[in-house]
C-alpha cells in the first residue's frame, strides 16, 4: 500500500479515523490509490556525474553549476497559491487550524565517533572544549552540544530524541537529520546496529536515536490518554520508510516500488505517490519497520565503511491525536510529524577509493549533498539578513521532499556526525562548517492543530449570547425608558407599584373614636398626631415586617372600575388614587397586581358605595388596559423620582387625612412642609410602632391598623418618636419604613373598610405584593438618597421642620467623629432633625462660630475638621 507524505501544513484527514484504532501494521496499509504514477521521463536517472566528482567544485556545500542547469525531475511548479510561495514570508498568517507558531532555530549536536582500531594509533585532532564546543586544529566550533568519543546513544537520545517527542506531541513537525562523511557514526546515531533492533536487545545501551523515540513516543502517549482520558484522546501513528538512491525514491518497506514520484498540491504539500505508510502502535511495530526497511538499504563496502550506505533514508512517522473536550464539546485534531534523516556520506573518490557503481552512487550523494549544502546556506542567509530568496529545493529530490524541514514548518535537529582521525580532517572541516551554517537557519514551526467543533461552539455561543442580550433589551426597554437593562427593572418596578399604589384613590378608614388603634403623627414643635382608632379589627396585619401571608385577600376589596382616572372624592370617602399604569402591569408578570387586569379597578378604603357606574367602570377599564397596551409608556419614561414625589404629594396633599377623617378622628395633626407652608408631612416623619397580630377576623370593621399591643394597635409617626423611641434607628431608614408601614396600614385600613360597604366582583388584589412594592420602592428611593445626586436633590421622603438650621462645624470634637469637608452635607443631613433645644444650642454656637471662623478654616485647611454631631434626645 502506498502513500503520500511529507504534507506542508495542518491537514485534517478524516478519512484516516476509522484506522487509527488499528493495532496491526499490515492491516492498516494505506495506498493512496488516487495518485498516478508520473511518467519515467521525468525520473530518469541523472546523468553520470563521477567523471567530476574530485572537482572541488563538487564538494559538499557547493553546487555544480552543470547539475544547476539540469531539467529537474520534480513536478512543475504549483500555482502561486501553493503553500511553498508563502514560506518565507516571516509574518504568513498561520493556516487552518494553527492555533501557535514558534520560531525555531535548527539544533545542531556534534557527535564525535570512537576512533576506529586503525584510527587509534594516529592522530586525533578534535577535542571537545565545551558542552557545547570543540576544538579542532586550534579553530573552535560552537554548537547546542557536543557529544565527544565518550557519548552514548542515551546522551544523544535525551539531546535530540526527548524533545523531538514533546515537541511532536504539541503539534510541531519535528526533523532530524543526520550529516556526515562516510563511516562517522550516522547510521548508528540514528538506527544503532543491527542487531540492537533486535526483540531481545531493545534495552541495549547501543539502540539508536530512532528506537528510542517511539519508546519514548508511545510512553507519552499513553501517559497522555491516562492524563486525559476524560478528553477521548486517541493517537495514530503512521510510518514509512524510504530512500533516495541516485535520485530515485524506493520505499523501503515495499522494495519493489521503485522510482516513486514526488507530488505536490497545495492542501497535502509535497508527498510521495504511492508510498507505503503503516500505523504503529507499540516498539514491536517499529522494530520490525525498521528492519525491514534497513535491510532493503542499498549498501555498499567501501574502504572507509565496510557497510556505507548508499542512500538517504528517511523514516516518516505521522502522529495524528484526537481529543473532545467534555467541557464544551470542542474536538481537537492535531498532527505532526517526525522525519529521521539518515543521509548519505560525502566521500572523497581518492579516500574512499570508490570505482564502478560505488563512484557513481558517490557522484549522486556528493551531488545531492552539496545542493543540501547549498540549500542551507541560502536559508542561513535568508534567516539572517531576512531578504527574500528564491530557495531552490527542487534542485534534488532530497531536498524538494524535505523542504518542510528545511526553513519551513518544522522543528530540525541536526546531529552532525565526525570522525576525530586526522585523515577525515578535511571531511571533518567540511562537516563543521556546514553544521555551523545549518545552526543558523530559522524555521518557521507551527502547532499543526485543527478544532473541527470550534465553529459550532462559537456559533452557539453566539447565539446564547444574542438572546440572553435580547432578554436584557427586551427587559430594559419595558422598564427603563434609558435603556437600561436589568438593574433597572426592579427598580423601575418597584418604583411604578409603588405610584401605582399611591396613586390610587383610597379612602382613609373610618376610625371610630374609642377605636383601640391609633395612628399618631407627632412633631416635636406642632405635635402633628394623628390618632386613629378604629374596631379591633382581627385580621390585623404586622407592617413592622409586612409579611404578606398576613394579607389576604379578606382584607381588602376590589372594586370594579377603580382603575383608570382618579375616582371623585365624595365627602364621605377620601380617595388616594392607584392609578394602573402600563409600566405597572408590564411588570406585573406572576404577579398579584394581574388580577388588576381581571378585576379591572380596586377601590380602597370605601365607607361609602362607589359613585362609580358600571358604565364608567368599564371604561376605567378599557382605559386601563390602553394604558397596558402602551400609553403609558411615556408616563414610564418620567424619571422615577418624579413620580413618587408626586404620588407622595398626592398621596399627602391631595387626600389630607385631616379632612377626611374628620375632626373627632384627627387631632392636633398638622403637616409641614420643609420649608414651613401648607399642611403637608413628609414620610419621614412616620415611624411604626410594631404591633401583634390577630389572625381572626371577628367581623368586617372598616379600619384597621397596626397593633402596638395585644389590645392596642398604633401606628406611630412622630419626629419625637424616631429619636426617642426608635432613636437607635437609622433616620433615613426609619422614615421609609415609617412610609412603608403607613401606606400599607392606610390601604389595608382602606381596603377593609371596603370589604364593610362593597362586594367585590373579582378577586382581590394582594395587597401583600402592593406592600412588596412600596418596600421595594422604597428602598430604592433610600438607595437613591444615598447617592450624592439625590441627596442634593429635594427629592426626600423625610420630615424637616421650616426653622431647622444646619450645625456649622466647630471646633470642639466631643464626640470623637471626624469629617472631612465633603462630609459636610452629611452632617446637614444628620441635623436635620433636631428638637427646638438642640437647634437653640446650635445657633448659639453658631453665632459662637462666626467669631472664630478664621480658626475654623485653618482648621479645614488641614484637611479635618472638628464637628460636633448633635444627637437629639427627647424632652
Ligand atoms: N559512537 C559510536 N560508537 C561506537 N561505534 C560507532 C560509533 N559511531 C560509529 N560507529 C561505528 O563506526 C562504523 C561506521 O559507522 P556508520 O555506519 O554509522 O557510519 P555512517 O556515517 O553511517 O557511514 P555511511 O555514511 O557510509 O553510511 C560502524 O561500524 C559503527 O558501528
Amino acid at each position: 500500500m502506498k502513500h503520500f507524505i511529507q504534507p506542508r501544513s495542518a491537514i485534517l484527514r478524516e478519512n484516516h479515523t476509522s484506522e487509527a484504532s488499528s493495532p496491526n501494521p499490515s492491516s492498516v496499509k494505506q495506498r493512496s490509490s488516487s495518485r498516478k504514477h508520473k511518467g519515467s521521463k521525468e525520473n530518469a536517472p541523472p546523468p553520470d556525474l563521477n567523471a567530476i566528482l574530485d572537482s572541488p567544485a563538487l564538494a559538499p556545500g557547493k553546487l555544480s553549476p552543470a547539475s544547476a542547469k539540469m531539467k529537474s525531475p520534480l513536478p512543475p511548479r504549483p500555482p502561486s497559491s501553493n503553500p511553498l510561495k508563502r514560506k518565507f514570508a516571516i509574518e504568513s498568517v498561520p493556516e487552518n487550524g494553527v492555533l501557535g507558531s514558534s520560531d525555531s532555530g535548527v539544533k545542531v549536536i556534534l557527535r564525535v565517533r570512537p576512533p576506529s582500531k586503525d584510527e587509534e594509533e594516529g592522530e586525533l585532532i578534535i577535542q571537545k572544549t565545551a558542552t557545547d564546543s570543540l576544538s579542532i586544529l586550534g579553530q573552535t566550533f560552537t554548537f547546542d552540544s557536543v557529544g565527544d568519543t565518550e557519548s552514548t546513544q542515551l546522551e544523544i537520545f535525551q539531546l535530540v530524541g526527548a524533545p523531538l517527542v514533546e515537541n511532536c506531541l504539541a503539534g510541531f513537525n519535528s526533523s532530524v537529520f543526520a550529516y556526515g562523511q562516510t563511516g562517522s557514526g550516522k547510521t548508528y546515531t540514528m538506527w544503532g546496529p543491527a542487531n540492537a533492533l533486535l526483540e531481545e536487545n531493545l534495552s541495549s545501551d547501543q539502540q539508536g536515536l530512532t528506537p528510542r523515540v517511539f519508546e519514548r513516543l508511545f510512553a507519552r502517549i499513553n501517559e497522555e490518554q491516562i492524563n486525559h482520558a476524560d478528553t477521548q484522546l486517541t493517537y495514530q501513528c503512521r510510518c514509512s520508510f524510504l530512500e533516495i538512491y541516485n535520485e530515485q525514491i524506493t520505499d523501503l518497506l515495499d522494495p519493489s516500488q521503485r522510482n516513486l514520484q514526488l507530488r505536490e498540491d497545495v492542501k497535502s504539500g509535497v508527498y510521495v505517490e504511492n508510498l507505503t505508510e503503516e500505523c504503529v502502535s507499540t516498539m514491536k511495530d517499529v522494530t520490525q519497520l525498521l528492519t525491514k526497511g534497513l535491510s532493503n538499504r542499498r549498501t555498499g563496502s567501501t574502504s572507509i565503511n565496510a557497510e556505507s550506505s548508499r542512500s538517504h533514508s528517511v523514516f516518516t512517522c505521522v502522529v495524528e491525536s484526537r481529543c473532545k473536550r467534555a467541557a464544551d464539546g470542542l474536538s481537537s485534531f492535531k498532527t505532526s510529524r517526525i522525519n529521521l534523516v539518515d543521509l548519505a556520506g560525502s566521500e572523497r573518490q581518492k579516500l574512499t577509493g570508490a570505482a564502478g557503481e560505488r563512484l557513481k552512487e558517490a557522484g549522486n550523494i556528493n551531488r545531492s549533498l552539496s545542493q543540501l549544502g547549498n540549500l542551507i546556506n541560502i536559508l542561513a542567509e535568508v534567516s539572517q539578513t531576512g531578504k527574500q530568496r528564491h530557495i531552490p529545493y527542487r534542485d534534488s529530490r532530497l531536498t524538494f521532499l524535505l523542504q518542510e524541514s528545511l526553513g519551513g514548518n518544522a522543528k530540525l535537529a541536526m546531529v552532525c556526525a565526525v570522525s576525530p582521525a586526522q585523515s577525515c580532517k578535511s571531511e571533518t572541516l567540511s562537516t563543521l562548517r556546514f553544521a555551523q551554517r545549518a545552526k543558523a537557519i530559522k524555521n518557521k514551526a507551527i502547532v499543526n492543530e485543527v478544532m473541527q467543533d470550534d465553529v459550532n461552539f462559537l456559533r452557539e455561543v453566539i447565539r446564547q449570547l444574542k438572546d440572553e442580550l435580547l432578554r436584557m433589551k427586551a427587559n430594559g426597554n419595558q422598564t427603563d425608558p434609558n435603556g437600561g437593562y436589568s438593574t433597572g427593572w426592579n427598580a423601575r418596578r418597584s418604583l411604578n407599584l409603588l405610584k401605582f399604589s399611591l396613586n390610587r384613590p383610597m379612602t382613609l378608614p373610618h376610625v371610630d373614636e374609642d377605636s383601640d388603634e391609633e395612628m399618631e403623627i407627632v412633631d416635636e414643635n406642632d405635635q402633628v398626631s394623628i390618632e386613629s382608632a378604629g374596631r379591633e379589627a382581627n385580621n390585623a396585619m404586622s407592617v413592622s415586617n409586612l409579611e404578606t401571608d398576613q394579607l389576604s385577600s379578606h382584607d381588602v376589596a376590589l372594586e370594579e372600575g377603580n382603575i383608570g382616572e382618579p375616582q371623585p372624592n365624595t365627602s364621605e370617602s377620601a380617595c388616594i388614587e392607584i392609578q394602573g399604569s402600563k409600566d405597572t402591569d408590564d411588570l406585573m408578570e406572576e404577579d398579584p397586581f394581574d388580577q388588576f387586569d381581571n378585576c379591572e379597578g380596586i377601590t380602597v378604603g370605601h365607607r361609602e358605595p362607589f359613585t362609580n357606574t358600571p358604565d364608567s367602570a368599564e371604561a376605567d377599564a378599557t382605559e386601563h388596559h390602553n394604558h397596558n397596551e402602551g400609553d403609558d409608556k411615556d408616563s414610564s419614561r418620567q424619571p422615577c423620582q418624579e413620580h413618587l414625589n408626586s404620588s407622595v404629594s398626592n398621596l399627602l396633599n391631595e387626600e389630607s387625612p385631616s379632612k377626611q377623617m374628620g375632626d373627632d378622628v384627627v387631632k392636633d395633626m398638622s403637616y409641614t412642609t420643609p420649608n414651613g407652608s401648607g399642611n403637608h408631612v413628609s414620610p419621614s416623619n412616620f415611624s411604626l410602632v410594631p404591633c401583634e397580630v390577630s389572625p381572626i377576623l371577628k367581623s368586617p370593621t372598616p379600619s384597621v391598623s397596626p397593633r402596638i399591643s395585644s389590645s392596642r394597635k398604633s401606628l406611630r409617626t412622630s419626629s419625637i418618636l424616631i429619636h426617642s423611641e426608635k432613636g437607635r434607628m437609622d433616620d433615613d431608614k426609619l422614615a421609609s419604613e415609617a412610609l412603608r408601614i403607613s401606606s400599607v396600614k392606610t390601604f389595608k385600613s382602606s381596603c377593609l373598610n371596603s370589604q364593610t360597604t362593597r362586594t367585590s366582583r373579582s378577586c382581590f388584589p394582594p395587597t401583600e405584593n402592593l406592600a412588596a412594592s412600596i418596600q421595594r420602592g422604597l428602598e430604592i428611593i433610600d438607595s437613591h438618597r444615598q447617592s450624592s445626586t439625590l441627596r442634593r436633590s429635594q427629592f426626600r421622603f423625610s420630615y424637616k421642620p421650616a426653622d431647622v438650621k444646619p450645625i456649622l462645624p466647630i471646633d470642639k470634637v466631643d464626640v470623637g467623629v471626624q469629617t472631612f469637608p465633603q462630609d459636610e452635607l452629611q452632617e446637614e443631613d444628620s441635623m436635620m432633625f433636631l428638637c427646638s433645644k438642640c437647634r437653640s444650642e446650635n445657633s448659639q454656637q453658631e453665632l459662637k462660630e462666626s467669631n472664630d471662623t478664621s480658626r475654623r478654616k485653618e482648621k479645614r485647611r488641614g484637611g479635618i475638621s472638628g464637628t460636633r454631631i448633635k444627637v437629639c434626645r427627647p424632652n
